[in-house]
């Protein structure tokens, strides 16, 4: 694990959505203040609901801020928008509900693609906003865990795992259903300025253990953003943390 790795555990999922609006607050006034805008990217599942209590207090309504806000998907599943397992539907639904402001801000994919071509199309859309360089740099990437250890569409050994060279890969025989996605990479993810793992939950416990205490190979484990200087959170309600034993964590950012 890299020496930038801070573990926070918090009580409660509440006191854990109050982190990640801290988080999300002070991380996006420094880019804006040293580059003009905020390049985010965003997990699906659990956290469309955590992020719709995390964000909208983050700045007054109608503020100019908002704007300075690039909202991308960590992956995505190629369903139609409302689809229930959309990502982009659920931000839809819930936090662009109370944040309409953000709705322009978001980068989606084109549900009429097939995922390869997803793939391509969400690359370009990368290549317009971070330039044409190795990998883009990203202020922070919000990832969640499944409970065996996967992130975005990163699955315990799958191929993908080995990419080394695309930004957004497709994957169409994921093991969690909808089986067709799309996904950052690798690479990207430990280019980004910025990892937090949010988990919460007695069913990601083991998980946790495995990641961060016995250092299996899972893909979560294998985020380790140093490339730039990366900082890398794990962000654990009670209930997630409750299989650490021997792990050293800070109740504060
Ligand atoms: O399928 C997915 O799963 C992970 C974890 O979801 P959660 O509901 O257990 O938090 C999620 O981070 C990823 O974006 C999603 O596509």
């Amino acid at each position: 694990m890299t020496d930038s790795l801070k573990i926070i555990v918090y009580k409660s999922g509440s006191d854990l959505e109050n982190g990640m609006h801290e988080l999300l607050k002070r991380l996006a006034k420094e880019a804006i203040a040293a580059r003009g805008k905020f390049t985010l990217g965003v997990s699906g599942g659990s956290m469309a609901k955590q992020l719709t209590a995390a964000v909208p207090d983050i700045y007054p309504k109608g503020q100019e801020e908002w704007k300075k806000w690039h909202v991308f998907f960590c992956d995505e599943r190629i369903v139609a928008f409302d689809d229930k397992e959309s990502t982009y539907g659920d931000y839809k639904k819930n936090l662009i509900a109370k944040v309409p402001e953000l709705e322009s801000q978001f980068v989606v994919i084109d549900p009429s693609k097939d995922a390869e071509n997803n793939a391509l199309h969400y690359h370009n859309q990368l290549v317009q906003r971070f330039g044409n360089a190795m990998f883009p740099i990203f202020d922070l990437l919000l990832t969640g865990m499944g409970p065996d250890g996967h992130t975005c569409s990163l699955f315990p050994g799958h191929p993908l795992l080995e990419e080394r060279r695309k930004w957004v890969a497709a994957i169409t025989d994921s093991p969690k259903p909808p089986p067709s996605r799309i996904t950052l990479t690798l690479p990207v993810l430990n280019h980004a300025r910025n990892v937090a793992f949010i988990v919460a939950g007695s069913n990601k416990a083991e998980a946790v253990k495995k990641v961060l205490e016995d250092q299996e190979k899972l893909p979560s484990g294998m985020v380790q953003p140093q490339s730039n200087g990366g900082k890398l959170y794990w962000m654990l309600d009670s209930e997630a943390a409750s299989g650490l034993k021997n792990t050293r964590t800070h109740t504060e950012l």
